[in-house]
C-alpha cells in the first residue's frame, strides 16, 4: 500500500449505515457457533456460500442450512443470511424455478469444477448450461461466479482473464438480463470487464486483494495465511482494484470471502486457500480506505451498493468506527478447534464502536 496517512489527518470516527457482506463462507456446524457471530456483528445481510460437503444444490438444502445458522445467533442481533445455491451439471431449469420462488435464496453460485475449495462437484461443461442460464435470466435469479479458467496450460496467475475471455464475456453478452456478479476480482482485467459491461454486471472485491498483492505472499517465504484463491496478483492489479472500490461506481461492492481453515490445514505442506477475515472485516476495508485517502467512499462501497444490485432495501442501522489502534486477533480458538485469522496480530487504526 502506499505509505501511511498522517493519522492525525484521519477523522477520529466515521459513521456509515450498517454494511453486508455479499460474499461468506460460514462452514458448518460447530464452527458456526465462532463464524456466525463474528459475522453477524457487523454485517446486516451476507450471500452465504454454498460450497459444503455436500454442496447445497437445492432450496431444502438451502432452507436447513439457514435454520442451523441462525441458531447459532447470539441474542439480540439482527442477521439475514442470503443463501446461494451450488450449481452442478445437474441443475434443472425447474431447480430454478424452485430458488426463484424463495426469498431467502438470492442466487447460483458457479464454480468450475477443481476451481477452488470445496468446488469438485462444480460445473465441468459451462458451454452446456446454456438453458439454465435461461432460466435464472427468465426467473430473475442472479448468477455468481468464482471466475477462473481450471485446465492446466493456463497459468494460475492468468486464469481469471482467461475466464473472462473463454466464459464470462460471452455469458453476459448471450443474457443481458441475466445479474452477474464476477466475485472477489483480482486482475485489472476483472476491473476493465465489469465496467464495460452492461449495468446487470457486478463485482465484489475483498480485503485482502485491496491491501495486498503476491509480494505478500511470496517474498521472505510462504505467508500461507495471505493465500486464496483466485491468488494475489502483481501489484499493478491491486492498485486497479483499488482504484475500482473507491471510484464510487456502484458495479464493485464489499464481499469478504471470509474463508475459514484450521490451523492445521493452512500450515502444511498443502495449504488450503482461503483467508479468514471476519473478525476484523470492516477494519480491514476501513484500513485500505483510509490508507487511499477515501474514507467518504467507504459506505457506497460497504453498504449502498450491493444491495442497490440485489433490489434490496438500503439498511437502515448505523455502525460507527473509531480511531483507535488495536491488532486483529492471533488466533481463534472455539470447540478444540484453532483458526489463524488474515491479518493476525497486526495493527489497525479502525475499531467498531461496542
Ligand atoms: N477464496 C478461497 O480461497 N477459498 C474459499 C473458496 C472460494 O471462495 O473460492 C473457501 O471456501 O475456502
Ligand atoms: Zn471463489
Ligand atoms: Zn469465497
Amino acid at each position: 500500500m502506499q505509505s501511511k496517512p498522517s493519522l492525525a489527518d484521519l477523522p477520529e470516527q466515521i459513521t456509515i449505515t450498517r454494511p453486508d457482506d455479499w460474499h461468506v463462507h460460514l462452514r458448518d456446524e460447530e464452527v458456526l457457533g465462532m463464524t456466525v457471530p463474528a459475522t453477524a456483528r457487523v454485517f446486516h445481510r451476507t450471500v452465504v456460500m454454498p460450497n459444503l460437503v455436500p454442496p447445497v444444490t437445492d432450496a431444502a438444502l438451502a432452507g436447513a442450512y439457514r435454520q442451523r445458522i441462525m441458531a447459532e445467533l447470539p441474542e439480540g442481533m439482527r442477521f439475514d443470511p442470503k443463501m446461494a445455491l451450488y450449481l452442478t451439471q445437474s441443475t434443472t431449469e425447474t431447480d430454478v424455478k424452485e430458488a426463484a420462488a424463495d426469498p431467502t435464496i438470492i442466487g447460483y453460485k458457479l464454480y468450475p469444477a477443481g476451481a477452488t475449495t470445496n468446488s469438485a462437484s462444480g460445473v465441468t461443461d459451462i458451454d452446456a448450461m446454456g438453458p439454465v442460464f435461461e432460466a435464472m435470466e427468465l426467473n430473475g435469479v442472479p448468477l455468481l461466479v468464482h471466475g477462473e479458467v481450471t485446465t492446466s496450460d493456463i497459468d494460475i496467475f492468468d486464469r481469471e482473464k482467461a475466464f473472462i475471455d473463454r466464459y464470462l464475456e460471452p455469458i453476459t453478452r448471450k443474457f443481458p438480463g441475466l445479474k452477474v456478479v464476477f466475485e472477489h476480482i483480482t486482475t485489472a482485467d476483472a476491473v476493465d470487464f465489469v465496467l464495460g459491461a452492461h449495468a446487470n454486471v457486478g463485482a465484489t472485491i475483498t480485503p485482502q486483494h485491496l491491501l495486498m498483492n503476491r509480494n505478500d505472499l511470496l517474498v521472505g517465504g510462504v505467508h500461507v495465511h495471505n493465500y486464496c484463491l483466485p491468488v494475489l496478483k502483481r501489484r499493478t492489479h491491486q492498485e486497479a482494484l483499488q482504484r475500482a472500490a473507491i471510484s464510487g461506481n456502484p458495479k464493485f461492492f464489499l464481499g469478504t470471502d471470509s474463508a475459514p481453515h484450521v490451523q492445521a490445514k493452512k500450515e502444511t505442506a498443502c495449504g488450503c486457500a482461503g483467508c479468514f477475515s471476519a473478525f476484523s472485516a470492516i477494519e480491514l476495508y476501513a484500513e485500505a480506505f483510509a490508507h487511499l485517502g477515501a474514507l467518504d467512499k467507504l459506505e457506497g462501497f460497504a453498504s449502498f451498493f450491493g444491495a442497490d444490485f440485489y433490489n434490496l432495501p438500503r439498511n437502515t442501522e448505523t455502525l460507527v468506527l473509531e480511531k483507535k489502534s488495536w491488532h486483529a486477533p492471533e488466533r481463534i480458538e472455539h470447540k478444540g478447534g484453532v483458526w489463524v485469522p488474515y491479518w493476525a496480530g497486526r495493527s489497525l487504526m479502525y475499531q467498531v464502536k461496542k
